[in-house]
């Protein structure tokens, strides 16, 4: 099953003024259920613009978006945090916690107002921080973690939901080698667990690995290479 279909995208930013700026142009992209996708290209090439797009952050100025067959490019806000908050878990560099909060207290934030009974959430939680590999410090406060302990309480709470669809951007940018080499084991887990995941990144670390289905290049806000 194709996971994530994007047809002839463009995205102009400030649209009609003198500032507008083509952030992307003509993307033709196809992403199946379980791959994992990695975009590379330099700051600015368009990366960012894409993820939100597909995370329904922001809308395309032209073009189809669908994800896990619904059609996303034109959703109304509140069915686009609906739609988030049923298919997409999103990791950035910017972990986006609450400090004094424990970790365990973080990572079932999204599920406040869920409807959840608290065992449901306690079970979840459990089970993402798990495969999180942060386990170990449920209790702790966040502003009491390291930076790679901090990203990995952030993608505990991003796979709370159960999410079939992981977007990571620039997800090693503020980690060193050995907490980078942690974050892949955990998204090698993530693919053997059959998750469809894209990654924005231009840490060489990525390129090679055996789980990287294709590996798409953008440059000016075009894809310029996509290799298998
Ligand atoms: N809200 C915005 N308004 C105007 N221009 C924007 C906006 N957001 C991004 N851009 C421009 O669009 C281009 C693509 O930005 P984008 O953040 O997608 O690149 P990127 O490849 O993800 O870069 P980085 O690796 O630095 O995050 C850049 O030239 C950027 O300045």
């Amino acid at each position: 099953m194709i996971m994530v279909v994007l047809e002839n995208v463009n995205k102009i930013y400030n649209e009609g003024t003198p500032r507008a700026f083509e952030a992307l142009k003509s993307i033709d992209l196809e992403v199946s259920e379980g791959e994992c996708v990695v975009l590379s290209g330099v700051s600015g090439s368009g990366k960012s613009t894409l993820l939100s797009l597909i995370a329904a952050l922001d809308k395309p100025s032209r073009g189809k978006i669908a994800v896990n067959g619904e059609l996303i490019s034109k959703l109304p806000d509140l069915h686009a945090s609906a739609y988030r908050a049923k298919t997409i878990g999103v990791i950035f560099q910017h972990f986006n916690l609450l400090e004094s909060l424990s970790v365990e207290e973080n990572v079932i934030v999204p599920l406040i107002n869920s409807g959840f009974d608290m065992r449901t959430i306690k079970a979840l939680a459990d089970k993402s921080m798990e495969l999180a590999a942060i386990s170990h410090k449920a209790s702790q406060e966040v502003k009491a973690l390291s930076g790679g302990e901090k990203q990995r309480c952030a993608i505990a709470r991003a796979l709370i939901h159960e999410p079939k669809l992981i977007l990571c951007d620039e997800p090693t940018a503020n980690l060193d080698r050995a907490n980078s080499l942690k974050f892949i084991e955990i998204l090698q887990s993530l693919h053997d667990m059959g998750k469809t995941i894209i990654v924005a990144t231009h840490d060489p670390l990525f390129e090679g690995l055996p789980f990287v289905s294709k590996v798409v290049h953008m440059e000016d806000g075009r894809i310029v290479k996509n290799e298998r």
